[in-house]
């Protein structure tokens, strides 16, 4: 186990590129397995949930080559559709491989997700979605086991906005006889890049982006070569690394309208923005101003960003409110920032903030992935040393952080816990 130890106070200056998004891989890897032949992956991060799924494919039976930024996976050599726990239990989205095998041999074995403990992740949609395609869905101790005869096309109407549930109906409907419809769908870039995929392959997906997506089912899917989308939250991050420390960083390799939401925040507060054909220049100040922030689906703020936001708040002058719409237990960092000096009180789904605070460098834990970006941003910003823990989780999305910071002049380096110190 490692530890991030930061001496805060030096504003970011610099170029820092952007990766592909994480909730993009692993989505487009588990629906490759629904081509008949390989399906390259480009722009792929070196992430941890990556990896894990990589290891998956794998020990499902797959092909799979992955090098540098690219990766070649060939389902077609996949007999095994029963992976109860262990590993599928390191990620959110090992819940894609229940449409992708759905839909290629229709049934899945496959355990409950883990991912971020952000309060309650049920799972209802998804089950709701296969169940109108004509699958039988049974918890069996925490294994989903889901089987179809035939899966037939069906008009499903989503109770709620779900980028989970709309991808996996999307997964399993590619091969599905006639035609699904999915009404209240998510708009998330990241759909539309699963969508595109598809596409890719032969699949007949359109709508993906707006609130109705429609899906002909087809008899095959064929090998492509496809790039990701760059990561809107890891760019997110690093804009507000750069506005928090009062820096001046050009992000290269972003897509400024999936940015809007948080651009617009951004400049809200005072921070200077500049945007580019794929670039986006961040010139931070001091003096921020107070807002209020409620998270929403896209295109309304990204739940994903809200903690480091939170922790930018800290600097502006007055009360913020933060509240997060998506989840009801996303506030686990807001007593690691009140222990570096923030004054931040938690009132239901809400953060309510008076700044601006002084913040001093401490031991903290993330104690989720972006927890785990609010407090290195906090460290960034803070005077003295900070040593951030919890780094398990920050690794599952964040591709090369510390040298991507180190680039842009921060004094962070990343070493090893004592034993003493692990718990
Ligand atoms: C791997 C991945 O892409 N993760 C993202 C995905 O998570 P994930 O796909 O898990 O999130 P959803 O969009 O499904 O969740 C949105 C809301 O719907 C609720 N819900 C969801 C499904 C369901 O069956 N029943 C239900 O009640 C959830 O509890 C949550 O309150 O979208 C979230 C919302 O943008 C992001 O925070 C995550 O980073
Ligand atoms: C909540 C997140 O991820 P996951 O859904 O994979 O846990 C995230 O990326 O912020």
């Amino acid at each position: 186990m490692d530890k991030l130890l930061i001496q805060g106070g030096v504003p970011l200056c610099g170029k820092v590129g952007i990766s592909g998004a994480k909730n993009s891989a692993v989505a487009l890897i588990p629906a490759a397995i629904l081509a008949d032949g390989p399906v390259v992956i480009e722009n792929l991060p070196h992430i941890e949930d990556v990896e894990v799924y990589v290891e998956l494919l794998r020990e499902m039976g797959a092909d799979v080559l992955f090098e540098d930024d690219w990766i070649e996976i060939d389902g077609r050599p996949i007999r095994e559709t029963f992976m109860p726990n262990g590993k599928v239990k390191k990620l959110r989205a090992s819940y894609y491989l229940w449409g992708a095998l759905l839909g290629k041999f229709k049934e899945a074995q496959i355990g409950l997700p883990g991912g971020c403990d952000l309060g309650p992740r049920p799972v209802d949609l998804h089950i709701k979605g296969f169940e109108a395609l004509g699958a039988v869905v049974e918890n069996r101790k925490g294994v989903m086991i889901i089987r179809a005869e035939r899966l037939k096309g069906a008009r499903i109407y989503m109770d709620l906005v779900s980028v989970g549930a709309t991808i996996n109906i999307m997964l399993a409907a590619v091969y599905a006889e006639g035609v699904t419809t999915i009404e209240n769908a998510a708009h998330e870039p990241e759909i539309v890049d699963v969508a595109t995929l598809l596409n890719n392959m032969g699949a007949k997906i359109s709508g993906a982006g707006t609130d109705v997506i429609r899906i002909q089912g087809v008899d095959k899917l064929r090998g492509c070569r496809h790039t990701i989308i760059p990561d809107r939250i890891e760019a997110g991050t690093y804009m507000i690394a750069a506005a928090a420390t009062g820096g001046d960083v050009t992000l290269e390799n972003v897509i400024s309208k999936h940015m809007e939401p948080v651009t617009a925040k951004l400049r809200e507060i005072g921070v200077e923005i500049i945007e580019g054909d794929d670039t986006i220049r961040v010139i931070g100040h001091k003096n921020y101003r107070a807002v209020d922030i409620k998270t929403s689906p896209y295109p309304g703020f990204p739940t994903d960003l809200q903690q480091p936001m939170t922790t930018l708040l800290t600097q502006s002058k007055g009360t913020s409110i933060v509240t997060d719409n998506i989840y009801s237990a996303r506030f686990r960092h807001a007593d690691e920032l009140r222990r570096m000096g923030a004054t931040l009180k938690i009132e239901g789904r809400s953060a309510v903030l008076e700044g601006p605070s002084t913040l001093m460098g401490a031991k903290v834990v993330a104690s989720d992935l972006r927890a785990g970006a609010a407090l290195v941003i906090a460290g960034l910003l803070a005077q003295g040393t900070t040593e951030v823990e919890g780094l398990e989780h920050i690794d599952r999305g964040y591709e090369n952080l510390v040298q991507k910071l180190q680039n842009l002049g921060a004094r962070v380096t990343r070493e090893k816990l004592y034993k003493a110190e692990q718990k």
